[in-house]
């Protein structure tokens, strides 16, 4: 229903989810805006391409560029500076907030020129996100190509061979990812994926802390390229230390023999009943933005250690604190501790031990890590590390233009691992819009949801699954999963309760919701099995579990039908990052979202790993419609968004 058609122009193929919009293609204002705009298909915007230098300008222009004495002076000065340079076009910084502007239709003819040599001119006004020139780009991707198995890394055999049986459940033609393949040598430092530049030793001996950043797109397996590498480093230095003992071992019974007789009270060596010097003491931290995040990752590692043998822990404020306890300072030893910023915080700030043994810190999500609200946590917690750190890993999908800057001034030796594909939403995405203002909804945002809900539960499963794409199907039960996100979270709760009372399975997940359900309800759109420990927990802690997390939604007793086989989740931002959600295949955003980082996460739900996707945006007469298009333009010609 969704699919591209040469006869019906996106905004009427969009519209086509509602059966009422469909019969009116005569009215899509979308439409003939959009085809007044649309720049001719397939061709990359020459302005993109900031590597290929400033256009080539009139001597005029030369003048303004020279004289202009403006923030953006020595810019990628293009189309916006010139345009401001013109008194007729002159807006104020409240009107391009209000965006009343760029609602209205271009009038001249020098605009619609403009529009076309730039496709992403109301992206450009928020620049939310850090540049990476295309030249950069095309060379990350040449010096990928040659390396297409695990086997061409230099990780332990056990590693290698556990990426298949333990992480990736027992794919077949494995290949790498991009990221993977950049990430995994450079943390070896390793040079080409079989020689390793430095010898283990070295990288220990050497006091310095290597920084780096992998930056690649939603859902590229960006956790397996930090976690493999750190796993190896661990497992090596355990490897050496244990021989180091062994050697010392020797020494001391040899010792022990000669003094046997002449020393009667002589100190005791470490008996069988201590604990494990790495107790309490882990060797790797990996930092996650949630509790759901961290149970999601400390699931994958788990999996690697039954065959790697290594012990981990994830903490959170899913877990009593005797549960963490126990976890942390167990007497077999840790190794690697999965958590939040603000459980570390607190924990590492009466206990500052718990750091000093760290060689290795992931942040993960970055960009919210150390963005205003949870940096000053994060920070603390690099500070402490840093006397035993040996690399310090950023892990993100987006580099915004303020972590950009952030790690400029703070970490500016820090070696930027980004892929050819960033900030680009992948192809087999398609977007359509909604307009809510037309008829049956009439500016009904709430109804256009549900309308737009019925649409997809009501399409028939076989085109739906039309990429074969058996891991959405199957596992999930055959049952339709769909995201949707809004803005404010109190619209979450509100959302759900309407959707519910128009027949729809719809459930809201906030930060108001109850912390202990949370990984309950997103399993069901991940497909993550819940360890049995946790759901017998939770037995014990709510005898009730067939309550809702939610104030039960009002159904209403109008309810005439309800959708088979839907089930609907409303969630904000929160849940935007990270979550592996292998089962969707729909993303609603129900408000348009606020930048294009927020486009790339919330979109980057779905179209996983290689999987199709299908988002539906919901644009009423307020809402940023040229930001829309330009985003849908650049997922079709498969651009970066900026
Ligand atoms: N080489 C691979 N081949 C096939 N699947 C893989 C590979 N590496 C990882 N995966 C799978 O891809 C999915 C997404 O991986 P992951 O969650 O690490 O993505 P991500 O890049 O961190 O996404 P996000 O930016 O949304 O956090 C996971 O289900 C993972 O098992």
């Amino acid at each position: 229903m969704f699919r591209r058609s040469p006869s019906i122009c996106p905004f009427c193929e969009a519209s086509a989810i509602s059966k009422a919009l469909r019969s009116q293609p005569q009215q899509c204002r979308g439409a003939a805006t959009l085809q007044k705009r649309r720049p001719s298909r397939m061709t990359l915007s020459p302005n993109a391409n900031v590597a290929k230098g400033p256009p080539r300008s009139t001597t005029s222009e030369k003048t303004v560029r020279h004289t202009r004495n403006s923030p953006f002076g020595g810019m990628n000065m293009t189309e916006p500076p010139r345009r401001s340079a013109d008194p007729r076009n002159r807006i104020s910084t409240a009107e391009q907030k209000r965006g009343s502007r760029f609602t209205k239709a271009s009038s001249s003819s020098s605009e619609k020129d403009k529009e076309r040599k730039d496709p992403m001119r109301a992206l450009k006004m928020q620049r939310a996100l850090a540049n990476v020139s295309y030249e950069k780009r095309g060379r990350v991707k040449q010096e990928l190509a040659e390396m297409d198995s695990f086997e061409q890394f230099d990780l332990l055999p056990t590693i290698k061979e556990s990426v298949v049986s333990q992480a990736l459940g027992g794919l077949i033609d494995l290949s790498p990812t991009p990221i993977q393949r950049l990430a995994i040598p450079a943390l070896l430092g390793t040079e080409d994926g079989r020689r390793r530049k430095r010898k283990q030793a070295d990288v220990s001996a050497s006091k310095e802390m290597q920084q780096f950043l992998l930056a690649a797109e939603t859902g590229s397996g960006k956790t397996l390229a930090y976690v493999l590498p750190i796993i190896d480093a661990f497992k090596r230095a355990e490897k050496a230390e244990q021989e180091a003992e062994r050697i010392l071992a020797a020494q001391q019974q040899h010792n022990d023999a000669l003094k046997k007789h002449s020393q009667m009270f002589e100190l005791e060596g470490p008996s069988k009943d201590d604990p494990h010097p790495s107790t309490g003491r882990p060797r790797a931290i990996i930092l996650l933005p949630t509790s759901e995040l961290v149970s999601q990752v400390g699931a994958l590692i788990k999996n690697l250690s039954h065959t790697i043998k290594f012990k981990s822990a994830m903490i959170s404020a899913n877990y009593t604190s005797t549960v963490i306890r126990n976890r942390l300072f167990s007497p077999g030893g840790i190794d690697i501790i999965i958590s939040t910023p603000h459980l570390l915080n607190s924990i590492t700030t009466s206990d500052p031990n718990l750091l000093s043994r760290v060689t290795h810190l992931v942040i993960d999500e970055a960009d919210s890590l150390l963005d205003r609200s949870f940096s000053p946590l994060t920070s603390a917690i690099v500070d402490r590390a840093t006397p035993s750190l040996q690399q310090l890993i950023l892990c993100s999908a987006t580099i915004p233009r303020s972590l950009d800057t952030y790690l400029t001034k703070r970490f500016p030796a820090i070696h930027r691992l980004t892929t050819p594909n960033l900030h680009a939403i992948p192809r087999r995405v398609q977007l359509s819009v909604v307009d809510i203002d037309k008829v049956p909804c009439q500016g009904n945002r709430d109804l256009a949801c549900a309308q737009t809900i019925w649409d997809i539960g009501k399409e028939n499963p076989l085109e739906q699954d039309e990429d074969h794409d058996s891991s959405s199907s199957s596992s999930g039960g055959g049952e339709k999963k769909i995201l949707v996100f809004v803005n404010e979270r109190e619209k979450a709760g509100e959302l759900a309760t309407y959707l519910s009372s128009k027949g729809i399975d719809a459930t809201a997940l906030s930060r108001d919701s109850d912390e202990r359900r949370q990984a309950e309800i997103l399993a069901a759109f991940t497909g993550a099995v819940l360890p049995a420990t946790s759901q017998r927990q939770q037995q014990q802690r709510d005898p009730s579990p067939q309550t809702p997390p939610n104030p039960s939604p009002t159904i209403s007793p109008t309810i005439r039908r309800e959708l088979k086989a839907t089930k609907a989740l409303i969630t904000t931002d929160l849940h935007s990052r990270g979550i592996d959600t292998l089962l969707v295949k729909h993303v609603i955003l129900y408000d348009v979202p606020h930048t294009s980082i927020d486009f790339i996460h919330r979109l980057g739900r779905v179209g996983r790993m290689g999987r199709r996707g299908r988002g539906v945006v919901l644009v009423g007469g307020k809402d940023r419609r040229d930001v829309v298009a330009e985003v849908r333009g650049g997922m079709f010609r498969g651009q970066a968004l900026i």
